[in-house]
């Protein structure tokens, strides 16, 4: 059975090395006044290096602890630099924990950089058969993949071009008719998947439906509430680093959408 389950998981990055006090004394209390107003917050809290006085770090994650089961739909909330896709990034694997325990159980696949893998200098076309070749497709699998995405992505001559002469749209649109393809028990998903035109966001709600509906468990960051209630069974809720609130999903989106009309324009 598929499942995720952390312990107190934390993750700070470094933003300021050096000695320079003032600097430093500037950083923090700005950052201290940010945090003061709970739900107005922007980014992790700031803090002095416990290994180090000349290293102020933001931590991006606190000790962060929660299970998710299979059949478990889990929507990300809150503000800007919250944490939501550094939570991502730590399930997909790309950054990694010293402090906690991740017991993943189910292989995942993360849909957060739409241009990922993608050599800029080849066409889509010769991108896709990169792909099919890294994935060690036969002859007959490769071929399909190719006329898939190219319907897909619908980009006409373009897809014979370099992918460095496409609009960053253009890109999305090869890189999410790619990203798509593999169909994983876990499912990481970042927000970026609401990109493209109208006409594009309606194949690709269709086309993502299918392999939401073929994952065990979805996790996926948005600030578009509407699909969240519409996909997510749950919604955790982050704040600064540290879980404000995690239940149904209309329980947390009713409280979080009440928070965030107090907090000031
Ligand atoms: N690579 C990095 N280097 C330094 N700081 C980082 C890095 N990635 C994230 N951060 C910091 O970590 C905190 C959390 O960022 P994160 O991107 O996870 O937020 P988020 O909730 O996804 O925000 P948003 O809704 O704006 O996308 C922020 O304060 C951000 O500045």
């Amino acid at each position: 059975m598929a499942h995720i389950r952390l312990e107190d998981i934390s993750l700070s990055f470094p933003v300021l090395h050096g000695n320079s006090r003032s600097l430093k004394k500037t950083l923090l209390a700005r950052a201290k006044s940010t945090m003061t107003a709970k739900t107005g917050a922007v980014g992790g809290r700031m803090r002095v290096s416990g290994n180090s006085t000349d290293v102020v770090e933001v931590q991006a994650l606190i000790n962060v602890s929660f299970t998710i089961s299979e059949g478990e739909r889990v929507g990300l909330v809150g503000h800007n630099g919250a944490g939501k896709s550094t939570l991502l990034r730590v399930l997909a694997g790309i950054y990694e924990t010293g402090e906690g325990l991740l017991d993943i159980e189910g292989d995942t696949h993360a849909l957060i950089d739409p241009s990922a893998g993608m050599n800029r200098e080849l066409t889509g076309r010769e991108n896709i058969q990169l792909f099919a070749c890294r994935m060690g497709m036969s002859r007959m699998a490769a071929l399909e993949l190719e006329q898939d995405v190219e319907t897909f992505s619908d980009l006409g001559a373009f897809f014979d071009l370099p992918v460095r002469l496409y609009s960053s749209g253009m890109s999305v649109r090869l890189g999410f008719a790619l990203a798509t393809v593999p169909r994983p028990r876990i499912l990481l998903m970042d927000e970026w998947f609401m990109a493209g035109d109208q006409k594009f966001q309606d194949k690709a709600k269709a086309r993502l439906e299918g392999m939401v509906d073929a994952a065990e468990i979805l996790v996926v960051t948005s600030h578009a509430l509407t699909v969240l209630r519409e996909w997510c069974t749950r919604i955790i809720w982050m704040e600064s680093g540290e879980i404000r609130m995690d239940g149904p999903t209309d329980d947390v989106l009713d409280a979080y959408e009440a928070a965030v009309a107090l907090t000031p324009a």
